[in-house]
């Protein structure tokens, strides 16, 4: 079996970001569920909510995209495959990836729908409310996989909002097969805790299928997964499944679990909350970074919380800041 030349190959939608700022009694007025992503399901949808936000700024995003972004930033080799439409937001989203050293390859995809866009409200206490239109990215094929990248990756990593859509929910489980096949770990993030209410059988399944090496998820969404309010018990009865499980908590910190052994980490300090976009896709930088530079467990999750800390104090999903100084700073 060759040896990868690359860290981390992820596979996720390829989304461009509109963020703008928004009180809460407009996240209340359109009926939207504050700090969750919902899908926008029409290009009519997208539009009237769009035209209903205050100012906005573009900026690449889609979460497993931000997370090699950043792993990238601090000096990982990454690949990324999401499909983009043949147009300027499909071209903006290739531009901004490449241009982080990422390689991405995955052709545009001619015609209708367009390009993914993800209308992200932030609210004063910095929390973000998303409404994804997933557009060109629902339509990434099996077919369109380079099994060669993904064979290169000594990781791979999914996000579970590509379960939404049946063709990517398809290629992945294809890329599973390829990345276990040359022997690679799968990283998997549960993404959002409404989109484990919608794929609650499949994601269990996955799991109870030894097909999940390091999970990522919060603690809402491990909660759901296991259907219980009981923290400790839901982490129990994963990281019994999954030789990883990494759980974010917010201002809590959050936890590891590494064959039945627990390690934890604080949150960072931080000056202020400015927007909560991609703290999750940071902290699953980190991690991965962590462990593709052979770190142990709890390097990982503090190379984790720098970055989540460092991008939720601007806003946009992907660090602006010098994170590989950041880490060196903080683990010598
Ligand atoms: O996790 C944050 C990301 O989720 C959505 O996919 C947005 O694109 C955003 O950048």
């Amino acid at each position: 079996m060759s040896e990868p030349t690359l860290d981390i190959v992820a596979i996720g939608n390829a989304i461009v970001d509109v963020i703008a700022k928004a009180d809460d009694a407009f996240i209340a007025s359109e009926g939207l569920s504050k700090g969750a992503m919902q899908l926008l399901f029409t290009t009519e949808e997208a539009e009237a909510l769009y035209a209903k936000m205050g100012p906005g700024v573009e900026a690449s995003g889609g979460s497993a995209a931000n997370t090699v972004a950043g792993i990238a930033a601090l000096g990982g080799k990454t690949g990324f495959i999401g499909q983009v439409a043949d147009d300027q937001l499909g071209k903006v989203f290739r531009h901004d990836i490449t241009a982080l050293g990422v390689a991405f390859d995955t052709p545009a995809r001619a015609g209708e729908p367009k390009t993914a866009r993800c209308l992200i409200l932030v609210t004063p206490d910095g929390e973000r409310t998303m409404n994804t239109f997933l557009g060109a990215s629902q339509h990434l094929p099996p077919a369109a996989l380079d099994a060669d990248l993904i064979e290169s990756g000594a990781i791979l990593y999914l996000e579970g909002y590509l379960w939404d859509p049946e063709e990517p929910r398809a290629a992945m489980d294809k890329a599973i097969d390829i990345a276990h096949g040359a022997g690679r770990r799968v990283a998997f993030t549960l993404s959002d805790g409404f989109c484990v209410d919608r794929h609650r059988d499949g994601f269990q399944e996955l799991l109870d299928k030894g097909r999940i090496d390091i999970l990522f998820a919060n603690e809402d969404e491990i909660k759901s997964l296991n259907e219980t309010q009981d923290f400790d018990a839901a982490v129990e009865a994963t990281a019994a499944k999954t030789p990883i499980l990494v759980v974010t908590r917010s201002e809590k910190g959050a936890i590891a679990v590494k064959d039945g052994e627990r390690f934890s980490v604080s949150a960072e300090p931080i000056d202020k909350m400015v927007d909560a976009t991609g703290a999750g896709d940071q902290f699953a930088a980190g991690f991965l970074a962590g462990q593709a530079e052979g770190r142990s467990i709890e390097d990982s999750l503090t190379m984790g919380a720098v970055c989540a800390a460092e991008v939720i104090q601007h806003y946009g999903p992907r660090p602006e800041a010098d994170i590989k100084a950041l880490i060196a700073k903080r683990l010598g």
